[in-house]
Parts: C-alpha cells; sequence; structure tokens
C-alpha cells in the first residue's frame, strides 16, 4: 500500500476515533447533572430516524416521552445538544407561563439572510416582544368579527363545492379540498385578494402554498435541522427551501402596498393593519408603543408570508382530519348536523354568533386537535441559568426545551383510550378534572399561537358549512388511520384522505 493511503487511512481512523470519543463525552451530559437520561446513539442523539427522515419529529418526540413515563422530565439529545424533554404539567406551566422570561425563546436557528424569515415565530429576545406586541392588536376577537363576512363567503363557496362533488359521486380528496379553502380564507383576510383556490384548482396561491409544504428532500432536511441541531444549521449555514416563495411574495406585498398607496384604497384586512403599522409603527386607536419603530417592507412581507404558511397548512389539517373522523362516526355528525342547523336557523344565517352558540361543534374541533395536533412539538431555549423547582436540577443557559403534543395528547393516564376519538373528553365537566397544560394544540403562554382564534374560526365555519348541506362518508379508500410523513415537522400525512360527499335530505 502506498504510503501516503496508509497515512489518510491513519489520519482518517483517528479522525473518527477522536469525533466518537467528542460525541461519547457530549453524551454524558445529563448524567453528569444527575438528570436521568434516554440512551442517545451516534450521531444524531435521540432523534436520528426524524434527522435522517424515517419517522416524524413529532413522532419521535412521542416515543421519547413514553418511554419516560414516570419521570417529570427526562435528558435527551437532540444531535449533540442537551434537551429537556418536559412531561410533568406543573413544569409546562412555568417553563411556558410563570418563569417564561427565562424560555422566551424557541430555540430554532434563523436564516436571517431570507428576508421572509424574519417573522414572528423564528424572532429572538426584544425583537420577537416589540414585534409581538405590535401584531396582537391585529388577531382581537373584534378585528376577527369584523373578518367574518369574508370567512363566511368563503364557506359559501365550499358548500357550493361539496355540494358538486356530491353530485358527481367519486370519492373527493379532502385535504385538497380544505387547503383551497383554507387558502381562499387567507388570502382574502390577509390580503384582500381573492386567491380563487376553490374555483380554480391550478390557482397562484395554491401553488405556492403546495410548493411550501411538498417535503422535497433537500428543503425538508435543511427545515428540520433548524429545530432539531441550531448550531448545526448555524454552522452549515441552511437554508429553509423558501427562496422563490419569498420572492414572490415579496413582490406581491410591494405592489398591493404601492397600489393602496397611490391610489388611497383601504380595506378591512390584516395588510391595512401591517401598512399602519409601516406607517405609523401602530394600529389606528392604539397608543404608541415606547419603541416608536416602524415595520419595514421587508417586515410586512415576512408577516405576511407568516400569515400564509401558519394559516392554512394548520386549519388544513385540523379541517380534513376532523371531516376524516366524523365520516366513520355518523352518530357525532348528525348530532354535529343538528346543532348547526338549529344555531344556524336561531340566528338566521350561518353569523359569527351562530358560530359562537356551537357548542359540540367547539368539543369536536378540540378533540380533533387532541388527535392531531398540526405543530405537534413545541420548542423552548433556556435563556438563563434555570433551577427547577423541588429539584437540585439547574438548567444551563442553552439548554433546549422540549414538549410533545403527541406524547400528552395520547397518554392514556391523561386521555384513556387515546386512540377513540371522543368529543366529550372536552365538556366543561371533562375539561374541571384535569391540568390545562396537558392538551397544547396552539401552545401557551406568551407565545402561543397568534392566529388561534382565526385558525378555530376558518376550520369551525368550514365544518359547519359543509355539514349543512352534505354528508361525509368513507369510500372504500379511505384510511382508518392516518400515518405521518417522516419528513415533516409539521404533521403531514403520507396518504391522501378521500372521502364520499351526499347531498343532505
Ligand atoms: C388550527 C390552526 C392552528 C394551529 C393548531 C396552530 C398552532 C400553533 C402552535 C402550536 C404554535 C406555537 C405556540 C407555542 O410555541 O407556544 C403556533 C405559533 C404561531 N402561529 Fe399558529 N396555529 C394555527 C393557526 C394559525 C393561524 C391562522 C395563524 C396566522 C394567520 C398562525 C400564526 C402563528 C404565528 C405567527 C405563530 C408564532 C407566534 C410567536 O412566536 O409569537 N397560526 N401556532
Amino acid at each position: 500500500m502506498p504510503p501516503f493511503v496508509v497515512h489518510l487511512v491513519l489520519a482518517v481512523s483517528v479522525a473518527t476515533v477522536a469525533l466518537y470519543v467528542w460525541f461519547w463525552r457530549g453524551y454524558q451530559y445529563w448524567k453528569r447533572r444527575g438528570v436521568p437520561q434516554l440512551q442517545p446513539t451516534f450521531p444524531f442523539g435521540n432523534f436520528g430516524p426524524a434527522v435522517l427522515g424515517q419517522t416524524s419529529y413529532g413522532e419521535v418526540a412521542q416515543e421519547l416521552y413514553n418511554k419516560a413515563k414516570g419521570e417529570p422530565f427526562v435528558g435527551v439529545y437532540s444531535v449533540l445538544r442537551p434537551a429537556l424533554l418536559v412531561r410533568d404539567p406543573q413544569l409546562i406551566r412555568r417553563v411556558m407561563v410563570a418563569d417564561f422570561g427565562a424560555f422566551h425563546d424557541r430555540g430554532v436557528y434563523l436564516d436571517d439572510e431570507e428576508p421572509v424569515n424574519r417573522q414572528l415565530f423564528f424572532l429572538r429576545g426584544q425583537e420577537w416582544k416589540l414585534r409581538r406586541a405590535k401584531l396582537t392588536p391585529a388577531f382581537t376577537s373584534g378585528r376577527l368579527r369584523f373578518m367574518f363576512q369574508t370567512i363566511a363567503e368563503c364557506g359559501d363557496e365550499l358548500s357550493a363545492v361539496a355540494e358538486r362533488l356530491a353530485l358527481s359521486g367519486a370519492p373527493a380528496e379532502v385535504r385538497d379540498l380544505a387547503a383551497r379553502y383554507t387558502t381562499d380564507v387567507v388570502v382574502s383576510v390577509g390580503f384582500g385578494v381573492e386567491s380563487d383556490c376553490q374555483r380554480n384548482p391550478d390557482a397562484v396561491f395554491r401553488n405556492w402554498g403546495k410548493k411550501v409544504f411538498a417535503p422535497g428532500l433537500k428543503s425538508s432536511f435543511g427545515f428540520r435541522l433548524l429545530f432539531l441541531s441550531p448550531k448545526l444549521s448555524e454552522f452549515l449555514r441552511v437554508k429553509c427551501g423558501f427562496t422563490d416563495v419569498s420572492s414572490f411574495f415579496r413582490k406581491m406585498i410591494a405592489d398591493t402596498v404601492a397600489y393602496r398607496e397611490s391610489n388611497n384604497v383601504t380595506r378591512k384586512d390584516f395588510m391595512q393593519l401591517l401598512i399602519q403599522l409601516k406607517n405609523q409603527g401602530c394600529l389606528d386607536g392604539e397608543r404608541p408603543p415606547p419603541d416608536a419603530v416602524k415595520l419595514s417592507l421587508n417586515d410586512l412581507s415576512a408577516e405576511s408570508f407568516a400569515f400564509f404558511i401558519a394559516g392554512f397548512e394548520t386549519s388544513t389539517t385540523t379541517l380534513s382530519c376532523a371531516l376524516l373522523e366524523l365520516a366513520w362516526q355518523p352518530d357525532m355528525q348528525r348530532r354535529l348536523q343538528q346543532e348547526v342547523d338549529a344555531a344556524v336557523a336561531r340566528h338566521g344565517g350561518l353569523c359569527y354568533d351562530a358560530v359562537a352558540d356551537m357548542r359540540y361543534l367547539d368539543q369536536v374541533l378540540a378533540e380533533t386537535l387532541r388527535k392531531y395536533p398540526p405543530l405537534p412539538v413545541l420548542n423552548r431555549d433556556c435563556m438563563e441559568d434555570y433551577k427547577i423547582p423541588d429539584s437540585d436540577v439547574t438548567l444551563e443557559k442553552g439548554t433546549g426545551i422540549i414538549i410533545s403534543l403527541l406524547g400528552l395528547h395520547y397518554d392514556p393516564d391523561i386521555f384513556p383510550d387515546p386512540d377513540r376519538f371522543d368529543p366529550e373528553r372536552f365538556s366543561e365537566q371533562e375539561k374541571a378534572k384535569r391540568s390545562p397544560y396537558v392538551y397544547l394544540p396552539f401552545g401557551d403562554g406568551p407565545r402561543i399561537c397568534i392566529g388561534m382564534r382565526l385558525g378555530q374560526l376558518q376550520s369551525k365555519v368550514g365544518l359547519a358549512a359543509i355539514l349543512s348541506r352534505c354528508d361525509v362518508r368513507p369510500a372504500p379508500q379511505t384510511p382508518r388511520r392516518l400515518r405521518w410523513n417522516g419528513r415533516g415537522v409539521l404533521l403531514l400525512p403520507t396518504t391522501g384522505i378521500p372521502l364520499l360527499f351526499q347531498k343532505r335530505q
């Protein structure tokens, strides 16, 4: 063997051993601190199947939650980074609400060369705090009531589409149906633009939406790494894969703002509120914030992009999974239809107050979000050394925090027979029996989902609109149980959800 090959083999062997020893030492971190840990494997720690795209992030975290049964928290390794997987509802409350000051960031890497990433979900520290304060007034229930008519019009279109599907008699793909409806809602209440996705399946916004969430090999790997290993993502300067969608959004926003400003056009949508934040630093009627910072055009694009991607995919999953469950449980479907019919008759139509009156619809939606939380893992970053109350453990600054929603929502000690779809779990009596920190589909605390009410409302209107005109039934190929795409950070089913629609008698 030539000497340079011998040297090369030696160098590679020494480097591999050194790397292994380095990882091995890293993987003793929790043991050294006296915290029980789940056995990691080289080189991806406890998240190998998620890094490799074999099992979804949500399911890997759920498995870790299940393995740690009986422990209030357990140490894990997200690649090499020590993270604490928290199971105890009291500690979850501390992290998310009571001691939020020590955990205000998500600890997800932000690729800030991409302007549309500089949005609420990814922002950190003071920048996040100021942006959140500016945007919060745009999401109050008063503003939602204001936008209701637009959502209801999209709902009317959805029930017309459902009736046409009933006439055709062929199974329809409800994920696509739901995505076209939620895209229409988000684009019209967001930007005052008719996206026309329900009438035209090839509409431009639908295509961009598909592109963002089609988990291609490279972009989905990059996206997973942002959550799983922020340091490695930073080192590799990982991209989210949003570049062309981002260019489309930046141009769309710049054109819309220029058009409205030069023609003095005002509309009752999110964009109009963003324009106020750009020109005044606060919304009309609000007290100017202490920072007096105005949003830039790039900030507007970033928040509009966030509104679009956070707004349509989460509600698409919710609406389509609710339809799947109701198709398999005709009694629940009938009960819900009776409630919808009665509320619509009482209020003279599907108005905001009619939806607010639908108690059972609220329970159906809550149970759907228990079984199918679209964002199944909550992340926080420990921002300062933090002593866990009633323990000898002090978390070091920089430690990750992981809360598994699938773990909590499918824990049989909390939700008995967890695979069963049962809206009664969300009656007032049942809710009063458990801690609110075991059910967190929208997160909690100051970083709770800012669009929660909009997400709930558009899902409810969509369900009510369909069920007021049609019954949904399983088709021969309808899955009993969904499986999740291993490449997704969000829950994305591996198969479609085909259902049959029948016009109600
Ligand atoms: C069923 C629908 C939805 C679900 C299940 C959902 C779920 C979530 C969850 C779990 C979080 C993380 C919360 C935390 O870490 O505590 C989140 C954050 C967020 N969501 Fe939603 N979401 C939904 C709809 C929406 C809608 C309609 C919008 C906007 C139009 C939206 C915008 C956001 C934003 C901007 C954040 C980041 C908030 C921050 O970091 O301050 N979401 N969402």
